[in-house]
C-alpha cells in the first residue's frame, strides 16, 4: 500500500493535546560477524540495504514509503556521508523515502528509534524504520593531518612550481597511514582500559564477569536452538547465525584465558576477550509505526516503545565510569513512569563488558551511589537475575556498535509480546564519550 508522495501522511497529535502511541511491528538484522570474518568484504551500504530489505520482505514493504529511516554508523568512510538515505535508495523501500544519518557511539541505533518513535507519537509521521550499522572489517584509514594540508594544497596548485612547493613540504612520517580508533580523545585510553578501572573499582570478580559471559552464550543459543531468533535474523553471506556464538564456552576454558584489558591493574586485571565484546560486523532495522499504520497494513503490534532517556557522565578526571551513564538515566526513566526495576518483566542490559552490566547493578545496589550520586533515600534497587539477557547479548552476538540498538529493541519487542499485554521491558545501552541511552518498551 504505497502514499502517494504529496498525500499529507501525519495527524497533528498535540492539536487535541494527547500523545498516540509507537508501536514496534518488528525488527530485523543480519547474524553478526567477528570482524575479518564472513563479512570482510562487505560495506556498511550493503549490510544496511541487507537489513533494510530483510525488513521490506518481513513485512511486506516492496515500494512503500516510510515516514523516515533513521540509522548510522559510528565507522563511516567520509563517502558514506548519506549512508543512510543511500541504503534506502538500494533497498526495495519507495526511493521517496526519506533517511538521516544519526550517530550516538554504541547507541547510535537507540537515538535513532527514540528520535523516530517520539515523532510517531507527536503525529509527524505514520511508520519509521531505525537501526544501524558497523563493519570494523571496513573501517576507514585517514593520513595524518601533516599530508591531509599537503594534499589539501596539492588540490588548489594551478601550476607546476605550486604542486612541487606543496609536495616539497611531505616529511616521511607524515606518510604513516592512521587507522579509526576506539580510543577515547580526552583521555588517549581505549573503553576497555577505560571499563577495566571501573570493573577494579566496583571490585567485580573475574568469576562474576565468566559467569555473565556463559551466561550469554548460552542464553543465546538456547534462543537461536527454540527458534526464537527466527523472525528476527536474515541469513547473510552465508551465515545463519552470529559466529561468535559458542554454545560450548564454560567457566573451565573462560578461566585459561589471559587478560585483554587493564594492564596497570597487574595481577588484578580480570578482563579478557571472553568477557568483553568482540570486534563485530553487523547491521539491524526495526520497523515503528502508529497503531492505524499498522493496524491498516495488517502488521503485528509486538510492544509499544513507550520512552527514553539520554544520559552522560563526567568521566574525563575519573569522577565516574566511562560507561556508566545508564546507571543514572534509568532511574530517571523509570522515576518517570513511577516505576521500580520491581516492575519489569525483562531488563536488557547491553553487555559492552560483562563488567559495565555488574558495575551497573552493583551501583544500583549501593545505599552511597544511591544516595551520593542519584540523590536518593537508598540504593535504587536490585536487577532479578532470571530477567536479565534471557535471550542472550552482546557478549555472545557480538557488538557491531551501531546496530545493537535495533538487535536489542527487536528481540525485547518479541520477548513482551510473547509475555503479554501490559508487561514492561528496559533497555540500556552505554556509549563513548560517557554517553548512554535507555527506553522503556510495554508488552502488546
Ligand atoms: C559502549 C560499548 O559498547 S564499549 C565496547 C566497545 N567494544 C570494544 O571496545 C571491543 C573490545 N574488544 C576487543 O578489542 C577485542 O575483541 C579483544 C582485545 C578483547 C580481544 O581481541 P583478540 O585477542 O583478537 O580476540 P580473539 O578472538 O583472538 O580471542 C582471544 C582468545 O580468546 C578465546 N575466546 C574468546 N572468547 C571465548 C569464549 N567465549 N570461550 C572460549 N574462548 C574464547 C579465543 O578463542 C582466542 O583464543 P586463542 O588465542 O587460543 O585463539
Amino acid at each position: 500500500m504505497t502514499t502517494p508522495p504529496n498525500t499529507p501522511t501525519a495527524r497533528p497529535a498535540v492539536a487535541g493535546g494527547t500523545l498516540r502511541p509507537a508501536v514496534v511491528v518488528g525488527g530485523n538484522r543480519i547474524p553478526f560477524a567477528r570482524a575479518n570474518t564472513a563479512y570482510a568484504t562487505a560495506s556498511n551500504q550493503e549490510m544496511l540495504t541487507a537489513a533494510l530489505d530483510g525488513l521490506v520482505a518481513r513485512f511486506g514493504l516492496q515500494g512503500e514509503r516510510i515516514g523516515q529511516v533513521s540509522a548510522g554508523a559510528v565507522l563511516k568512510h567520509p563517502k558514506n556521508f548519506n549512508l543512510t538515505r543511500e541504503s534506502v535508495l538500494g533497498s526495495a523501500l519507495a526511493s521517496d523515502t526519506p533517511a538521516a544519518d544519526i550517530q550516538v557511539a554504541c547507541a547510535t541505533g537507540m537515538e535513532a528509534l527514540g528520535t523516530l518513535a517520539s515523532k510517531i507519537r507527536l503525529g509527524q509521521i505514520e511508520s519509521a524504520i531505525g537501526g544501524g550499522v558497523d563493519s570494523i572489517s571496513d573501517s576507514p584509514v585517514s593520513v595524518s593531518d601533516g599530508a591531509r594540508r599537503v594534499l589539501m594544497q596539492l588540490n588548489a596548485a594551478k601550476t607546476l612550481k605550486d604542486r612541487l612547493k606543496a609536495v616539497s613540504q611531505l616529511r616521511p612520517n607524515q606518510l604513516v597511514p592512521e587507522p579509526a580508533g576506539a580510543s577515547e580523545p580526552r583521555t588517549g585510553m581505549s573503553m576497555g582500559e577505560h571499563q577495566a578501572l571501573t570493573t577494579h573499582q566496583w571490585g567485580i570478580t573475574r568469576e562474576a564477569q565468566d559467569e555473565l559471559a556463559v551466561a550469554s552464550h548460552r542464553n543465546l543459543a538456547a534462543a537461536y536452538d527454540s527458534g526464537f531468533m527466527d523472525d528476527l535474523v536474515t541469513p547473510f553471506r552465508g551465515l545463519t547465525r552470529d559466529n561468535n556464538l559458542r554454545p560450548d564456552s564454560s567457566m573451565e576454558k573462560l578461566a585459561k584465558l589471559k587478560p585483554a584489558f587493564g594492564r596497570q591493574l597487574g595481577d588484578e586485571a580480570t578482563m579478557t576477550a571472553a568477557n568483553s565484546t568482540p570486534l563485530t560486523d553487523g547491521a539491524s532495522a526495526v520497523l515503528l509505526a502508529s497503531e492505524d499504520w499498522a493496524a491498516e497494513r495488517g502488521l503485528p503490534m509486538l510492544a509499544e516503545f513507550v520512552d527514553a532517556e539520554n544520559g552522560a557522565v563526567d568521566f574525563v578526571d575519573g569522577k565516574e565510569g566511562l560507561l556508566m551513564a545508564p546507571a543514572y538515566a534509568v532511574p530517571r526513566l523509570l522515576a518517570r513512569h513511577g516505576l521500580t526495576l520491581d516492575d519489569l518483566d525483562f531488563i536488557e542490559i547491553h553487555e559492552a563488558f560483562a563488567g559495565t552490566v555488574l558495575a551497573t547493578m552493583k551501583a544500583w545496589e549501593s545505599e552511597e551511589f544511591g544516595r551520593e550520586r542519584l540523590g536518593l533515600d537508598g540504593a535504587f534497587g536490585t536487577v532479578d537475575r532470571s530477567k536479565l539477557n534471557v535471550h542472550g547479548s552482546s557478549l555472545a552476538a557480538g557488538h557491531p556498535f551501531a546496530a545493537t540498538g535495533g538487535r536489542i529493541v527487536a528481540l525485547l519487542a518479541k520477548a513482551l509480546h510473547q509475555k503479554g499485554e501490559g508487561s514492561l521491558g528496559l533497555i540500556s545501552v552505554c556509549a563513548a564519550g560517557g554517553q548512554g541511552i535507555v527506553a522503556l518498551l510495554r508488552g502488546r
